[in-house]
């Protein structure tokens, strides 16, 4: 397989380094598309894949067309590749927010795939959901999906507009995951941990219990529970979180991403 990617920062690296990992493309039939100068030199000290600075007719001869750019820099790229696509290739997307209806009018092309990966990618354990034009066929979406499982699970959606809420979960979710452990080890400097020992109370904390939760027949209600003693010191911690709708703070903020993935289409 010939696969280009246009944009090569950390999600298209993300992906480019697992499907040379695992032998699903060949670095001499990696076309590396990167505008910027500096990052091209890395990649090409790296000798990560073929390196170019310019979109060209190079990628007429590729199978897949993946587009890692910022949803901002879309508009210019998409000028570009209009036009120098075959009708048999297939375009995949990672951007953020854009349709696929809107990439297809924009690229003057029918055979695309929009995903929504995350930045766990990087270590093969990434969680993908994508969504395909009803033009591609079977066979093509499972060449796709082959390629995002290399990068960790992937899961198909019929319902396309459910990948803005994916990117609001699961895309902008290590984030989260990041802050929550920011503020707990912050909390732990506050009370007289010097920041090396915080972050190993929590970071070990965090690790079990998610271990705890996949290994466990128990819910995550029974799970809290579990560690909640009546009257003691988690439940004073629980009062203290809804009293602050720490919860429902969280969960708007799912939805601002989600609403911005929306946005960023416009
Ligand atoms: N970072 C993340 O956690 C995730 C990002 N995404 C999406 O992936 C896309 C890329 O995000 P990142 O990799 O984080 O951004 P990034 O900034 O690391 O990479 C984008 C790369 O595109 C290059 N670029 C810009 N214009 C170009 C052009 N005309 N031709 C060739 N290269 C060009 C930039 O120089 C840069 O290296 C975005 O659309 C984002 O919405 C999706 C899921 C997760
Ligand atoms: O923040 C962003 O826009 C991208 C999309 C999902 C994660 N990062």
């Amino acid at each position: 397989m010939k696969i280009a990617i246009i944009g090569c920062g950390n999600m298209g690296m993300a992906f480019a380094n697992s499907f040379i990992q695992y032998n699903l493309v060949q670095k001499e039939d990696l076309l590396l598309i990167e505008k910027n100068q500096e990052r091209g030199t890395v990649l090409q000290e790296q000798k990560a894949g073929v390196v170019v600075d310019t979109i060209s007719a190079k990628i007429s001869g590729v199978d897949l067309v993946i587009l890692s750019v910022k949803p901002q820099d879309y508009p210019s790229v998409a000028s570009e590749v209009a036009g120098l696509l075959l009708p048999n290739q297939i375009v995949l997307s990672i951007m953020a927010g854009i349709p696929i209806a809107k990439l297809q009018a924009s690229l003057q092309h029918d055979l695309i795939v929009r995903a929504m990966p995350n930045t766990p990618a990087l270590l093969g354990m990434g969680m993908t959901a994508f969504a395909a034009a009803s033009t591609v066929g079977l066979a093509d979406v499972r060449k796709v999906e082959n390629l995002i499982n290399s990068t960790g699970r992937a899961v198909f959606l019929e319902d396309e507009a459910l990948i803005d809420a994916v990117t609001g979960l699961s895309g902008s979710g290590p984030a989260y995951f990041f802050y929550l452990i920011k503020s707990m080890i912050d909390a732990g400097v506050s009370m007289g941990f010097d920041p090396a020992m915080s972050a190993l109370l929590v970071k070990q904390t965090m690790l079990g219990s998610y271990h705890l939760m996949q290994t466990s027949d128990k819910s995550l209600d029974e799970l809290i529970q579990a560690v909640a003693s009546k009257g003691g010191t988690t439940e004073a911690a629980l009062k203290t979180f809804a009293d602050f709708q720490v919860g429902e703070g969280l969960q708007k903020g799912i939805f601002a991403a989600r609403d911005r993935a929306s946005e960023l289409a416009k």
